[in-house]
């Protein structure tokens, strides 16, 4: 079993949004690792960092991205930093994912002042602009299908994908 897209992308690139409207396109179900691992270590992610540290949560976003790679069969979000890991990036290689990209002045508007985002509560705008540099390579490296999201509606994004997943 594995899962019909994987998305993946910086915080704002849509993930979450427009992977839970392609699930509903394609009529199959959706699952976010950010919210499997805040059900796993039963706390939001913002204290999973304050309460464990980042190293934490990042064991738990590994071993819950392993686990739904050969488990889950509908449109899996990940958290933007998961394709830091090496082996999820190895793992990765064996599906279908899209990366959605964005920019920067669109991604800052997005997440806003980083509210529920640990990474970005201090200067969300500079570290939203360093996290996207040292990423982008890595995204477009696990990408099967890169799709840019600037100034585009999530329902159209959704719809595209759809098009371009659909067997056939
Ligand atoms: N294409 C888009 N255009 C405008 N706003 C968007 C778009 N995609 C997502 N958003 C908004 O941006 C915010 C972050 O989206 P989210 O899906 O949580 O991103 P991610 O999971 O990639 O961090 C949400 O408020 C969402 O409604
Ligand atoms: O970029 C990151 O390292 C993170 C992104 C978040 O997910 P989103 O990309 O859905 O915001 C979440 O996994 C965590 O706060 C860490
Ligand atoms: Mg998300």
């Amino acid at each position: 079993m594995a899962p019909v897209a994987v998305v993946v992308g910086p915080p704002g690139a849509g993930k979450t949004t427009v992977g839970q409207a392609l699930a509903a396109l394609l009529g199959v179900r959706f699952a976010d690792t950010d919210h499997l691992v805040e059900e796993r270590a039963g706390k939001p992610i913002p204290e999973i960092f304050f309460d464990d540290g980042e190293d934490e949560f990042r064991r738990l976003e590994r071993e819950t991205i392993a686990a739904s790679l050969g488990s889950f069969d509908g449109v899996l979000a990940l958290g933007g930093g998961a394709i830091l890991d090496d082996g999820t990036r190895d793992a990765l290689g064996a599906h279908t994912v899209v990366f959605l990209s964005v920019e920067l002045s669109d991604a800052v508007k997005r997440v806003g002042l980083g509210a529920g985002r640990p990474l970005l509560s201090v200067n969300p705008r500079a570290t939203l602009k360093y996290l996207m540099e040292q990423r982008r390579p890595l995204y477009a490296a696990v990408a099967t299908h890169t799709v840019k999201t600037d100034g585009r509606d999530p329902g159209d994004l959704a719809a595209e994908l759809a098009g371009l997943l659909k067997p056939g």
